[in-house]
């Protein structure tokens, strides 16, 4: 299937640059920090399992953040983030892997890829505690399936967070075997936002299956919103990006604790 007519097109510049960005020389394989258990850590710990993510810029942000991104991350760990995502696509997120492996090297929290992965190849790029596969990237052409790409981040010792964006995309994902899996309020056709999506999607996630929400999350309000929702953690981009990281992520950490 080809819906790339259907998608906006900075989203069609991401994929088509994705199609054209090679791998890895060699097979990885990673020893992984388990995120469910990051999760369960912050819980206990009276945290709102966030994952805060590193992204110097966007397609919908003005600007770039031009900082360390080891110091970002260090803040955000500091703010009581369980887990870190980390942009490695260069060309429309300002990422790279090396920040990645940096990050990874500075922290002892697990750490997200986050990348538009369409061919195993791209899986040795580097080393990461979670790769992020996209359920609606992977129908299209030139891209390997869902399936195939879930078993290869397996077989390197990856644990997946599989991204839909509606119930067709959940059956996909679930019918591949995710048991991560993240519902993007932020609909790849148009890049509109809408936290009704998540509340819309999640209750149809079985309960063994971990169910992140993300995109769009920037106030205690929207927090307590997609916690009521179900979601076992958040990502949380540009909200944490503007301004005091370590501030951001802590006051969006701490929202079931405060009184
Ligand atoms: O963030 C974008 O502008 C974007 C544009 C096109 C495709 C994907 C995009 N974002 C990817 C993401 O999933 C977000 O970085 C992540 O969920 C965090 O979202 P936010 O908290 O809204 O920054």
């Amino acid at each position: 299937m080809d819906a790339s007519g259907e998608i906006a097109p900075a989203v069609k510049s991401i994929l088509a640059a994705a199609r054209e960005r090679g791998g890895g020389d060699e097979r990885l394989s990673v020893d992984t920090r388990s995120l469910p258990a990051a999760f369960a850590a912050a819980e206990a710990d009276g945290r709102v399992p966030v994952i805060a993510e590193v992204k110097p810029t966007s397609p919908t942000t003005d600007g770039e953040r031009t900082d360390d991104p080891v110091a970002l991350a260090e803040e955000m760990v500091a703010g009581g983030a369980a887990a870190l995502s980390v942009l490695t696509e260069p060309d429309h997120f300002g990422g790279s892997p090396e920040n990645l492996r940096r990050i990874r090297a500075a922290v002892d929290v697990p750490v997200l890829r986050k990348d538009f992965v369409v061919r195993e190849a791209q899986l040795d790029t580097v080393a990461a505690d979670v790769v992020l596969l996209i359920v609606r990237f992977l129908q299209e052409d030139d891209t390997d399936d869902l399936d195939d790409l879930l078993a290869a981040a397996r077989d390197r010792g990856f644990q997946v967070l599989v991204e839909v964006h509606d119930g067709t995309e959940l059956q996909q994902a679930l019918d591949a075997g995710a048991d991560i899996v993240g519902v993007n309020n932020r609909d790849l056709a148009q890049l509109n936002v809408d936290l009704d999506t998540f509340e819309r999607v999640a209750p149809d996630v079985p309960d063994d299956v971990t169910v992140l929400a993300e995109s769009g999350i920037e106030t205690a309000e929207d927090v307590a919103r997609m916690r009521a929702a179900g979601a076992d953690g958040l990502l949380i981009g540009s909200a944490i990006m503007d301004g005091s990281v370590k501030e951001k992520t802590s006051r969006l950490t701490q929202t079931e604790t405060e009184t």
